[in-house]
This record gives structure tokens, sequence and C-alpha cells, in this order.
């Protein structure tokens, strides 16, 4: 069993800046930051056999919904640990996982998202993300730096005092992946929204398992030679704008330091906790395909959305009532928030993010539908 180093990525220039940090912040040993087993985790059972634990399936491809259990229960269980890992696999299997109506604190959701984290084998050194600008230091309704805070209001604020550009026509340059500028990026990440208007501000995922899967095969062995730049000047643009100090200090990692929001990573990677393969360049915190021309990077990286926006049977959509909690792993899925909210319309919740290890493409794992035997669906001619 060879643990999957960051040897395994294809790029020189990955290592290096990998190495180059561990340096920096003297982190000892690269295999701390990336070792994981193989062949991938499988769940004892000890989640599905609580006794009123009821789950569903929203789609074939993603999406759970588990209902008649507490996530505080969960947490306060004396086998919590073994309960924990099996809940990890089932996000990590299914992508996205929603709980309708948690009691939850904010800090018993950053407990959760560090314990599903380490439970289903996170290295031991990270923690919890801190947002670069969304962080205590800027916010207004909360005083914890490991919460970001989502908010309509909040939004408006930080985000929207930019010029404006017309009617709105591309909903589709939203979809994302959290974080995924950071050179230790994201493993799971949960949202609890606390309130809501009736109508309007659903969240919707997307499988990168099934993106994957959809691509013929030399196109899947091509993106496997590729990295990619991952960078959000955004969110320095936003600081500046807003008068704001980035957030330099650690942000969940001693790997996640300074200024620059960039890291160079696979555009294949594979999930550790399932061991499947996913489409990671997509989004909006990914600045271009290296070695590529400009054009063919920006073909590649609207080519990713567009797979994304026009196969709606690799999505999830969820509509929200309060308190409701969605806990999706990063590593294999995207996700857009819907911004059809009326002017006075207030939205708000509570978001954690893990961060793991520096992600890696293991080519020896294979596309989920490999590993399950399953079938990818075929165009017919009409
Ligand atoms: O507001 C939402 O629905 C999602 C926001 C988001 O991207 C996140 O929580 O990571
Ligand atoms: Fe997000």
């Amino acid at each position: 069993m060879a643990p999957p180093t960051a040897t395994l990525t294809s790029s020189p220039e990955r290592i290096l800046s990998t190495v180059e940090k561990l340096k920096l912040t003297g982190s000892a040993d690269l295999h701390s930051i990336s070792s994981y087993p193989r062949p991938a985790l499988t769940p004892t059972g000890a989640l599905a056999a609580l006794p009123n634990l009821k789950a569903h399936d929203l789609t074939p491809v993603i999406g759970r919904e588990i209902s008649g259990i507490q996530l505080r229960d969960i947490l306060n269980a004396p086998n919590s640990e073994e309960l924990l890992r099996d809940l990890a696999i089932t996000v990590s299997q299914r992508n996205v996982v929603f709980l309708r109506n948690q009691d939850l604190t904010t800090d018993e959701l950053k407990t959760l998202i560090q314990r599903l984290g380490l439970a289903s084998g996170k290295p031991k050194d990270t923690g919890l993300h801190i947002h670069p600008v969304i962080n205590s230091e800027r916010d207004d309704g909360g005083n914890d730096n490991e919460i970001s805070k989502i908010s309509s209001e909040l939004n408006k604020k930080v985000y929207q005092n930019v010029q404006q550009k017309g009617k709105r026509q591309d909903a589709g340059r939203l979809w994302h992946s959290d974080i995924t500028f950071e050179t230790a990026a994201p493993d799971y990440s949960v949202l609890q929204i606390r309130e809501k208007p009736e109508t309007g501000g659903d969240t919707l995922w997307a499988s990168g398992y099934e993106l994957y899967d959809r691509l013929s095969e030399p196109y899947q062995k091509f993106l496997e030679t590729l990295t990619a730049t991952y960078a959000q000047p955004g969110f320095n643009r936003a600081a500046e704008r807003n008068g704001f100090t980035l957030y330099t200090e650690p942000r969940g990692s001693p790997l996640n330091i300074g200024e620059e929001l960039s890291a160079v990573h696979p555009v294949i990677r594979t999930n550790p906790v399932t061991g499947w393969k996913s489409v990671y360049a997509v989004g909006h915190h990914v600045a271009k395909i290296n070695d590529l021309t400009d054009r063919e990077s920006s073909h590649l990286l609207k080519e990713f959305v567009k797979l994304i926006t026009r196969n709606h049977d690799l999505q999830v959509r969820f509509h929200w009532g309060a308190n409701d909690v969605a806990i999706w792993d990063n590593r294999s899925t995207y996700h857009t928030a819907t911004y059809d909210l009326e002017e006075n319309d207030v939205r708000w919740g509570d978001r954690a993010v893990g961060i793991a290890e520096v992600p890696y493409l293991d080519p020896e794992s294979t596309g989920r539908r490999e590993a399950l035997g399953s079938k990818v669906p075929q165009e017919y001619a009409l």
C-alpha cells in the first residue's frame, strides 16, 4: 500500500512549491500532509444501523437526505468516532448530504467538520479554514474566525460595491468548490441556513466524479497530465476595496499562509476517501490551466462549466428550510448559491470549512462508475 504523496502529481512546479512551503513553515514530513489509505474507506454500517435513521438518495448520481437523527447526538454518542467516519464516507460517496432542522451551535458545526475530516484520515496538523476576507475581523455578525457568515446583507457590503455590468445573464460562472486556491485544500464544508425568505435562495451541487466519467478516455488521459493555477485575486480586490487587511496567518494549515491566494493543483484529483477521480479545476477559483495557451485554457475552463450547466442530471438542488444543514466534499463536488432574492429579502447562515491534504492525483485510482461497475449514460440520436 503505497501512500499517495505529492510526488504523484505531475508537475515539478507543484512539488517545488509544496516543499518550499514545508521548509518555510518548518513542517517536517511531506507524507504527513498527504498520506492516505488505499483502497478506499468503507463504512462499518454503524450509522445506517441507528434505530431512527432514514436515508434516501435525491438523484441516482448525487445527494442523499438523512432524517431521524440530530447531528448533536452523533457528536455526543459513545461510538461517535465510528458514526462520524461512516458519515464522512457517505458524504464523500454521495458528494452532499442534507439533514433538515438541526439544532447546532457554531461551535458544534466546527467540531463536526474537524472530526469528520480526522475520522476519515485527513492530516492531523490540519484544522478549519479561516477565510482571508469574511472572518471575524470584518464580519458584523460573528466573532469566530473559523465560521464564515454566509449572508445576503454581508454580500451586498463586501462584494457588491463593484461596478455593475448590466443585466445578469450568466449565473453559471458562480459554480465553484470552496477555497481551492489554498495549498492544503478543503475536504468537507457544512452550511446551516438560519434564516431565509419563504421562497428563493436554493443551492445547487454537482458531481465532479460524474463530470470526469462523462469525458472520453483520451480526454481523461490528457487532462490527467495537467495542473492548473487555482487563485482568487477577487478576494484581494474585495479586501482592498473595503480597506480590510487580508488574513495572512495559517488558514487551517501551516501551508496556507500569506497574501497570495494561489496554488498549483492537478486538474484531475483523487478523492482519498472514495479513491475516485474527479475534475477539480472548475469554477471561479481557477485562474488557468498551466502549460496551455490562454485560448486553450479558457476554452477548457468554460467547457467544464458548460458540461455542468448542460447536464443537470449530475446536479442536485436543495430548497432550504430554516436550520437545515448541508455537508459536502469539496474535493469532488461543485456548488453554487442561487441569487434570486428580492431587494429586501434576508438570508443568512453559518459555514465551516475543513482543511485537509494537498490535492494529488493517484494514477492507480479509477472513476466512480468504473469502481462501482456502473455504466456511463449514453447520448441517443433523436
Ligand atoms: O449561499 C449558498 O447557498 C452557498 C454559499 C457557498 O458557496 C458556501 O457556503 O460555500
Ligand atoms: Fe461555496
